[in-house]
């Protein structure tokens, strides 16, 4: 066993030497290999093939300038990336993020996740993502389409639907896909629906993809929580963002007759006893594009902490579906005194590590966002099947394969957890069950 750790110790130094300052990237890989050292010892195939090292490297990385103009005429530069990481199970599969804080790291940690997140949905899709630094904030319409489309003509050789596939993430949506969507059908003169997923329902979209991350996260809780013979019925929850992940995941939860009290946005949180109005947040959110505090206008017996942090609203179950290392070591006891019994990641990456430890000390059922927050990408490759087959499914049937698919992502993680001797830990599941499909496609598939 020994020898095996200070291997993987090495592969890790080698990652942290190869990728200077990417700590978000160094923080994803630290996770997974932190499980891998039992499946090296009774599989030592891996080590033989050096699939480790392998699966550590992106298979390309891109990055290019993406010049536009503001409705002044001013003229703006981004940077825009797609990291191609690994396509053993597929073509590339992967959201974009428009977000100031984007760099090479952040994309390399999500495009190393999306990796495993994909091989756990059983669907044939590699691991890939993309995005760009630029803020879409306060910014109109048109400047949104122009910087799409300015995006799109660059990156566009890259993708297609047997090759490339991105589709949203943080400060991508449906209005962001549709413009890039033109752009690309424009420059290529092909209508080539499997390109991008989350498009608009009367032009190749999915029913149940803009609800699907949210749903999907909520299902996955509900699975754990049935091993424990309990249920979201009458269970006080608190789900951090307001975004797409955000918001669906509340809806999911109401159905299933849970409560939400608190929800939050970049500028603090608000809390309200009686279970946050979801209409009105959608309304905000969704169509007004406004800040979340707007909802006390409204509401005026709720509460708005500017710049709060929603990890002190005491609740049963937490759903960080915001941001990465959103919820830390600090939040993590305070939740656990609180009263938090289970932890579900809508958001990618968003429990520290330290944080992450507490929970598993102290026997909180933990969703990680690899195998939580699947059902986003899930149904993007539902929405693939659905234009490959030129269909479009109902509603019923598109959300009954999804539960099926998050029923089986909980499924294979507990099993692999139970088989390495730690039942109930879906980290050394989630990463187990699903390195060893894409370790296997990749020896089959030759040095490559
Ligand atoms: N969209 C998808 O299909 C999937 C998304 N995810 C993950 O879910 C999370 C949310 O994504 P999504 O809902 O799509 O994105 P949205 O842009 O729709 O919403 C993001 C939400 O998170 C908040 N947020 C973003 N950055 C920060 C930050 N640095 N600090 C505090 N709050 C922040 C935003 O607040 P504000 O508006 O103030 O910025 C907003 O409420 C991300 O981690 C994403 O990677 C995971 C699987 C699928
Ligand atoms: N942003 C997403 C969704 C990716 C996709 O639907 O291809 C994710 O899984 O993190």
């Amino acid at each position: 066993m020994k020898g095996q750790t200070s291997k993987i110790e090495s592969i890790y130094q080698q990652v942290i030497d190869r990728n200077p300052g990417e700590t978000e990237f160094h923080q994803a890989v630290r996770e997974v290999l932190d499980s891998l050292e039992p499946v090296i010892m009774k599989y030592p195939k891996y080590a033989d093939h050096r699939i480790i090292e392998r699966i550590c490297e992106p298979e390309r990385q891109i990055i290019f300038r993406v010049p536009w103009t503001d409705d002044k005429g001013n003229i703006h530069i981004n940077r825009g990336f797609r990291v191609e990481f690994n396509s053993a199970l597929g073509p590339y599969k992967g959201g974009l993020r428009f977000h100031e804080s984007v760099y090479l790291g952040i994309i390399k940690f999500l495009g190393f996740e999306q990796i495993f997140k994909n091989a756990l949905t059983g669907m044939p899709i590699g691991g890939g993502k993309g995005g760009s630094d630029f803020n879409p904030k306060g910014r109109s319409d048109a400047e949104i389409m122009r910087f799409c489309q300015s995006f799109m003509t660059e990156l566009y050789r890259h993708l297609g639907e047997y090759t490339d596939v991105p589709a949203g993430d943080i400060g991508v949506g449906g209005r962001e896909i549709g413009y890039m969507f033109g752009q690309y059908k424009r420059i290529t003169n092909r209508y080539e629906a499997g390109v991008l997923t989350g498009k608009g329902l009367s032009w190749g979209g999915s029913l149940v993809r803009t609800e699907a991350t949210g749903y999907g996260a909520v299902y996955f809780v509900n699975e754990m929580l049935k091993t424990k013979k309990d249920s979201f019925e009458g269970k006080t929850c608190v789900v951090s963002g307001s975004g797409n992940v955000a918001i669906y995941t509340v809806e999911k939860i109401n159905h299933l007759g849970g409560k939400v009290v608190a929800m939050s946005d970049s500028n603090g949180y608000i809390y309200d006893k009686r279970g946050v109005d979801l209409s009105l947040v959608k309304q905000l959110k969704e169509v007004e594009r406004r800040r979340i505090k707007d909802y006390c206008d409204t509401y005026k017996g709720a509460t708005y902490v500017e710049g709060g942090n929603i990890w002190e609203v005491p609740c049963q179950v937490a759903m960080p579906s915001a941001t990465q290392n959103e919820l830390d070591e600090k939040d993590a006891e305070m939740l656990v005194k609180n009263g938090c019994i289970a932890v579900g990641e809508g958001a990618n990456m968003p429990t520290t590590p330290e944080g992450t430890k507490v929970f598993l000390n102290a026997g909180v059922l933990f969703g990680p966002g690899k195998a939580a927050n699947a059902g986003g990408v899930a149904t993007s490759a539902l929405e693939m099947q659905q234009n490959a087959s030129r269909d479009s499914w109902t509603f019923e049937y598109t959300e009954k394969r999804l539960h099926e698919i998050m029923i089986g992502i909980h499924k294979a993680c507990y099993e692999q957890s139970a088989e390495f001797g730690q039942p109930g830990n879906y980290i050394l599941g989630a990463n187990i069950a699903s390195f060893r499909k894409v370790a296997d496609a990749m020896i089959s598939q030759g040095l490559i």
